[in-house]
């Protein structure tokens, strides 16, 4: 088990990573939440067929209920909230009452937000079950969508602990590992060359890699995230970093309907799109043609879906949290490892999308 521990502006909490790490829950409530109302698991359908009675078991001598929601982005929309939020009264649930977030980023972002609107908030722990949830677990942004744009609607709210079974990931079907690891290769690219390198040069197959070096790369990504939300917890500054290939990945999850494209394969196509704008803007020396390989080879779609239209894209991006004063900035890289944020002009955007699109 490794231990990374996160010191934000708010609060210090540990991210617990590796095998069996679930055994930390009983202790970590047992020393910090044993006075506890009433726990509240917070699940979707499908993590809670795979995973919920091991959480349970761990939890036998406390008053446990679970809620379950829908698995995937159909758990973050208002009625899912408010629907968790009327279960929770009927519950009884007060202030001395716990939120576990058991599950993906979904449920892990839904269950932050339910936890910071009860009663005007009450604690919750992130036991993620995918591995883009080494991102969405640390660093306390949770929310929900708005049909105008994604993770609309929400706050900063750390988690008391995180505690990262990586047990859990052995169920996870191919294209959830190919989500997640987009969210890896993010953290790579803005920050760690080595770590790039490293991962290229490793990982050719997704379904190949055992929990061991799952572990051991989604602790780098943490220890990346650790840095930035350390340094910025609310995005006044280099947290946007973190947001690299969202301007368009975003736009593009909003334009084909929240879920029908996952989170992780609609950053790569962002991704793509900001490497491409780096080479233009910043001159940035990295071969696209090498990286598109090997997204390639993993089984990434690597264009903007042909049904989505350069206008509507930029209408979304124009709504992107980034923009200020309706201006679209995007996340760009001077070098591997060094992060911009920089403000583009619309033309300038149509054109290279019209680039992108056309297999220019
Ligand atoms: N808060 C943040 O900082 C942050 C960071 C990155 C992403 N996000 C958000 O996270 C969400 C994506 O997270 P995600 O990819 O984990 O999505 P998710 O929670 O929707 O999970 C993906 C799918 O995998 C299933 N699943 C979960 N764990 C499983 C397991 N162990 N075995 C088998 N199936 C399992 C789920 O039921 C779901 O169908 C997006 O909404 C994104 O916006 C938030
Ligand atoms: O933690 C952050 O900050 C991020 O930007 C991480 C992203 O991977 C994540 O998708 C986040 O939810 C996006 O935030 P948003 O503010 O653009 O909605
Ligand atoms: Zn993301």
């Amino acid at each position: 088990m490794h231990t990374v521990s996160i010191q934000t502006a708010s609060k210090q909490y540990d991210v617990w990573i590796g095998e069996h790490v679930i055994n930390q829950l009983t202790f970590f409530i047992q020393k910090n939440f044993a006075d506890a109302t009433k726990i509240l698991i917070i699940t979707d359908e499908s993590v809670e067929k795979l995973h919920l009675k091991t959480v349970e078991n761990k939890l036998s001598s406390f008053p446990v209920i679970t809620y379950t929601v829908p698995a995937g982005e159909k758990a973050k929309t208002f009625d899912v909230f408010y629907a968790c939020l009327t279960y929770m009264l009927e519950q009884h649930l007060d202030r001395k009452s716990l939120v576990l977030a058991l599950g993906g980023g979904a449920v892990g972002d839904l269950a932050g937000y339910v936890a910071a609107s009860f009663m005007r908030g009450i604690p919750f722990i992130q036991i993620p079950t995918t591995i883009l949830a080494h991102d969405s677990a640390v660093g306390g942004k949770v929310a929900i969508n708005h049909p105008l744009g994604k993770n609309m609607i929400g706050v900063f709210n750390q988690p008391e602990a995180v505690i990262y079974d990586t047990t859990f990931l052995t169920t996870l079907p191919l294209q959830e590992l190919r989500s997640g690891f987009g969210e890896v290769i993010k953290h790579a690219l803005i920050s760690d060359v080595a770590f790039y390198h490293e991962l290229q040069s490793q990982i050719s197959d997704l379904s190949k890699v055992n929990v061991g070096y799952w572990s051991a790369i989604l602790e780098k990504g943490i220890l990346v995230k650790r840095a930035i939300v350390e340094k910025d917890e609310r995005e006044a500054n280099v947290r946007a970093f973190l947001n690299f290939g969202h301007t368009l990945g975003h736009a593009i999850e909003a334009e084909m309907g929240y879920g029908k494209f996952t989170h992780g394969e609609a950053i790569v196509i962002g991704m793509i799109f900001a490497l491409r704008l780096s080479k233009q803007k910043c001159d940035l020396v990295f071969s696209i043609e090498e990286f598109i390989k090997w997204l390639k080879q993993l089984g990434y779609a690597y264009d903007i879906p042909e049904n989505l239209e350069i206008d509507r894209l930029i209408d979304r991006m124009r709504q992107d949290k980034k923009s200020v004063n309706g201006t679209i900035r995007f996340v760009l890289l001077k070098e591997l490892g060094i992060p911009v944020l920089v403000e583009m002009n619309e033309e300038e955007i149509r054109k290279e999308l019209a680039l992108f699109k056309g297999g220019k």
